[in-house]
């Protein structure tokens, strides 16, 4: 099955999320609260009415992180899909290493820098370990993951995707 034939008539959401990168290393944050609570994970969120994905990736990016960026790169998008839940999570992942500002918490997240060799994968979300090669090889992927419940997942497929 493909992706497109198993979401393509599915409600979805809309969600943003940024990975920054420096030299060997990424910055990840700690989720202090809500959906994720206690798992490291790029920043982003929901999109606020009338917003386009890249402004909401950069406001949610500045407001989690205290870093800037007008250089985010559209790598991926996941859909996630939960048993209990109609409406899909539609997540489109961003990247870059070309950034301004100084990493700050904030009431949403911890920020740490992590060597590429050391990501937490095991307190992360358990779909992330499939697509982080594609990210960090900078492929450009598309993912859909069925979860049963916030650390089981069901089924998935990821393809390589040439344009977003
Ligand atoms: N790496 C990874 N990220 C995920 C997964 N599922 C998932 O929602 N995310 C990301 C997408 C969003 O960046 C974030 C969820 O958004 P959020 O609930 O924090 O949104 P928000 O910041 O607008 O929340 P809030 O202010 O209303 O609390 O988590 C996943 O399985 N893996």
């Amino acid at each position: 099955m493909t992706i497109s034939s198993i979401v393509g008539n599915k409600a979805k959401k809309l969600f943003t999320l940024a990975f920054i990168r420096r030299d060997n290393q990424v910055l990840l944050g700690l989720k202090k609260r809500g959906f994720g609570v206690g798992k490291w994970n790029g920043f982003g969120g929901k999109l606020n009415p009338n917003e386009t994905l890249i402004d909401a990736a950069q406001r949610e990016l500045e407001e989690e992180c205290g870093l800037r960026s007008d250089h985010l790169a559209k790598m991926g998008v996941l859909y996630f899909e939960f048993e209990d839940n109609p409406v899909l999570m539609e997540v489109h992942v961003f990247q870059t290493s070309d950034f301004t500002g100084e990493v700050k918490e904030s009431e949403e997240m911890k920020p740490q820098w992590y060597d590429l060799r050391d990501v937490p994968f095991s307190r992360m979300w358990p779909d992330d370990v499939f697509w982080w090669p594609y990210l960090l090889e900078e492929r450009k992927f598309t993912g859909y993951f069925k979860y049963k419940d916030q650390e089981t997942i069901v089924d998935y497929v990821i393809e390589e995707t040439a344009a977003l």
